[in-house]
């Protein structure tokens, strides 16, 4: 069964949004100041654990089934030259994971994260959204459901991640329809696009924009006419997962944008979710400053494809490791004041 069944069961999951567990927070916060090291000290790596104790619902949270899906797309928006690279490279990228030879593979691994590849419907391109909504309401659905269906029982995190040739010309758009601001606000140089190129993905971003906006009155809606189907894939998991009581790993740019069109009407969204790091896409600080989320990394990537949510995924079990395995003062006899 499908998760979202029509538009209206999206938004219907998107007004009775899940709470953390209370009383797993608090178990997890009143442990830290137990453990042997001044109160606070671990800074973020202790919010972490606590974080992670409030979706799983377990005082001691765990790391034993994380998973990275990363959703491959293709724009038809691509054709008007906003990429570096021919939209051929997201199937070919497609290929690398299987063969595992990514770098998403290698940080997976490194990270203990088990990679789900989710291409979807990559030979048949989203319209061109500048001229006509990018997906059919059927398409824009099924890629929900691509999305929502990677959130299986007993995921402890899910970490997500896009590939899509031309989705960073998708995410801007979303971004300004969602939050407002022009293509100039969001625009950014995604694999590789500079100077007078540049300025043509602007001006392709501001088209769609005029074309869009005044239907741009719901989060289905948004996603449907300015997405693709990796980035809408992102917002189904995103919205599943918060249904699960699963935390989220946010990798970068495309990914937060994904969400900010359900963040625009209702900002709780982003409560399970963690942004792995800021990308050197410029429009990712100022996403993650209005979607509310401080990223745990600032490392100059802008890969996409998880690669950032599986770095921040090495730190989550760092944090976890250190909440499980450290002495109290108490067990350890040392002096706590
Ligand atoms: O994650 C990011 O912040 C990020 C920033 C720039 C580019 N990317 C990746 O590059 C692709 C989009 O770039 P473009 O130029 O084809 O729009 C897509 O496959 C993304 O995964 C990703
Ligand atoms: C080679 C390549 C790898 C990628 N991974 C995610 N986006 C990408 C874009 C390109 C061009």
């Amino acid at each position: 069964m499908s998760a979202f069944a029509s538009p209206a069961a999206f938004a219907a999951a998107l007004i009775r949004l899940r709470a953390p567990d209370a009383a797993a927070r608090a178990a997890a916060a009143a442990r830290q100041d137990t453990l042997t090291k001044p109160p606070g000290s671990l800074g973020r790596l202790e919010e972490v654990a606590i974080f992670m104790a409030g979706w799983q619902g377990r005082d001691t949270p765990r790391l034993e089934q994380a998973r990275v899906a990363v959703f491959a797309g293709n724009h038809g928006v691509a054709a008007r030259g906003v990429s570096a690279f021919p939209s051929a490279v997201t199937a070919q990228m497609v290929t690398n994971y299987r063969r595992g030879g990514a770098a998403i593979n290698a940080l997976a691994e490194a990270a203990g994260l088990e990679l789900a590849v989710v291409p979807i419907d990559l030979d048949r391109p989203t319209h061109d959204f500048t001229t006509g909504p990018a997906m059919d309401e059927a398409d824009c659905l099924a890629a929900l459901n691509a999305g929502a269906a990677v959130v299986v029982p007993g995921l402890d995190l899910l970490a997500l991640g896009e590939m899509g040739i031309g989705n960073s010309t998708a995410a801007a758009a979303l971004c300004a329809a969602s939050l407002g601001g022009t293509a100039a606000d969001w625009v950014g140089p995604g694999t590789g696009v500079r100077g007078a190129a540049l300025s043509t993905k602007a001006g392709v971003i501001d088209t769609a924009l005029a074309l869009h906006w005044p239907a741009a009155t719901a989060p289905f809606e948004i996603l449907r006419r300015l997405g693709g189907r990796e980035i809408v894939a992102i917002a189904g998991a995103v919205v599943a997962a918060r249904q699960a009581g699963v935390p989220v790993l946010l990798d970068g740019f495309i990914c937060g944008a994904a969400i900010a069109p359900i963040a625009a009407f209702h900002p709780a969204i982003v409560d399970h979710c963690l942004a792995a790091h800021c990308s050197a896409e410029p429009g990712h600080a100022r996403l993650l400053d209005r979607l509310g989320l401080q990223p745990l990394l600032s490392l100059d990537m802008r890969l996409g494809e998880g690669s950032g949510a599986a770095v921040a995924a090495g730190l989550v079990r760092a944090s976890l490791t250190a909440h499980a395995r450290m002495s109290t003062f108490t067990d350890a006899g040392v002096s706590s004041r």
